[in-house]
Parts: structure tokens; C-alpha cells; sequence
């Protein structure tokens, strides 16, 4: 095992005293796309807050190397290196978006912070010309790609991102697409919610099928793609 692959294992999530996932195991690498496939109310989202810390678990554990990630805030996670992008492209509407950038900056100082402006603008050149802009008033896919900026501001190890391209335009998806494939080309690992399970197979190597809370398959995006009845059956599964 490398000391940056994520382990999940075993994890059970209960949510509002419902048992939403049952035990899931998995692992994902550095530097490789995975996605997270299932229909609504299989537990992805569950999946993606309980890794980031955003719900609590009640047993199993969630590893980044040999480090313990289960229990840790949010923020402490994402101090450790797995950065989350939320659903619904959510930024900070009231404030610019150089300054929505900046607050994800976590190393001190002004050429700290000059960096990584510079980084943001070089991932996404479209967000430069509106960084004095209010974020609140960009649209849906700018919107996502300052989300986007910002976890990559944290230079993290690990990036989960749920549902990359819902309610965008296909433009604004194939550049928010390759610029993960450049994060995982850079040794970047990420974990993909995805509703178009065509897009998330054609970005991953490495592909997940929940159903009901429960792993249902784990393999190659390539094998997936090869045996459509495993998906059709998750998707249905409802
Ligand atoms: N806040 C909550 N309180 C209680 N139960 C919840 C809550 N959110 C989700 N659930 C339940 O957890 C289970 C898994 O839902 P989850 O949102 O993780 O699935 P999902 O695969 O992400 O689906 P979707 O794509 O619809 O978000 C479902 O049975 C859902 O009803």
C-alpha cells in the first residue's frame, strides 16, 4: 500500500438512526480518477461526507496512509490533504472571487498567497478576468470552477468532487473534466460523484458501484464499461 492511498474500511455511516452505509470497504490511489457510481439514495453523498468528515461514523475507520482520517473536522482533513468539492457549486456569493480564492490559501503570507492566485488563474484562465467580481453573480459553471480553484489551494493529496457537471453546460464540463485529469496526471488522487456515468467512466481508471449502501462492485472503469448489467442493476436498485 502507498503511504497516500485513502483505505476506507468497513465504515458504517447512520443517518437520522437509519444505517445508510453498511460496512463499505475501499481503497483509492494517488494519482488515478475513481468514481462513485449509484442511484439516488445509494449512498454516495454519504460516502463523500463521512471521508471528509462531514458526518460522523459510527464504526469502521478511514485511513490516508497510516493516518487515521475518521473523527477529524472538516477542516482537519482537509488540513491532511483530501479536499473536498461540494455538490451545487457553492462559493462564498457576498465576496470577490480573488477573495473566495485566497481564503483557501492555507500557507501564511503574501507571496503565499500571490502563488497561489497565480495557480488558480493558470488552472482556470477564465477566472482571472473576474477576480474583482462578485462570485455570487457568476454563473453556474464559473461558480464550479472557483470551487474547484479553492480545493486546489489547498495543494491536497486527495480530491473528492460530487457531481462534477450537474446543471452545466457539456463546454464548461470538458474543462472542469481535464482539469482533473491534469490534477491526477500531477500524482493528484480523486473520487468522482458523477450522475453521467459515461462521463465519470470516460475520466476514471478506476470505478465504484454502490446500491443500497453497499459496495457492488470495484474494478476497472474499463471492466464496467464491459458488463452494462452491473450498472443497469445498481441503477435500478432503488
Ligand atoms: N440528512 C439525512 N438524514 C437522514 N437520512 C438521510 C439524510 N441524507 C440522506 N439520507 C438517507 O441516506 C441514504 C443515502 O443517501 P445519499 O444522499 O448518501 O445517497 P446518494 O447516492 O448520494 O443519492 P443522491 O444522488 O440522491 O444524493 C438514503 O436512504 C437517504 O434517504
Amino acid at each position: 500500500m502507498s503511504k497516500d492511498t485513502i483505505t476506507v474500511d468497513n465504515l458504517v455511516v447512520e443517518r437520522g438512526g437509519k444505517r445508510v452505509l453498511h460496512g463499505i470497504s475501499f481503497a483509492l490511489q494517488p494519482g488515478a480518477i475513481s468514481t462513485l457510481l449509484g442511484a439516488n439514495g445509494a449512498g454516495k453523498s454519504s460516502t463523500v461526507m463521512a471521508l471528509s468528515g462531514a458526518i460522523p461514523t459510527a464504526s469502521g475507520s478511514v485511513s490516508l496512509g497510516d493516518f487515521r482520517l475518521t473523527g477529524l473536522s472538516p477542516d482537519a482533513v482537509r488540513r491532511r490533504g483530501v479536499a473536498m468539492v461540494p455538490e451545487g457549486h457553492r462559493v462564498l456569493g457576498q465576496m470577490s472571487v480573488e477573495d473566495n480564492l485566497l481564503v483557501s490559501v492555507l500557507e501564511r503570507g503574501a507571496a503565499a498567497r500571490r502563488d497561489g492566485l497565480a495557480r488558480a488563474f493558470a488552472i482556470f484562465p477564465e477566472l482571472e478576468a473576474r477576480r474583482h467580481q462578485l462570485a455570487g453573480d457568476l454563473s453556474g459553471g464559473q461558480k464550479q470552477m472557483v470551487a474547484m480553484a479553492q480545493a486546489f489551494l489547498a495543494k491536497p493529496r486527495f480530491m473528492i468532487v460530487d457531481e462534477l457537471s450537474l446543471g452545466l453546460a457539456p463546454a464548461i464540463v470538458k474543462r472542469l473534466a481535464e482539469a482533473l485529469t491534469l490534477a491526477a496526471q500531477d500524482g493528484i488522487g480523486v473520487l468522482l460523484i458523477e450522475q453521467f456515468a459515461n462521463l465519470a467512466l470516460g475520466l476514471a481508471s478506476h470505478a465504484l458501484v454502490m446500491e443500497r449502501g453497499r459496495i457492488v462492485f470495484d474494478g476497472s472503469s474499463q471492466t464496467l464499461r464491459q458488463q452494462p448489467d452491473i450498472l443497469h442493476g445498481a441503477y435500478l436498485a432503488v
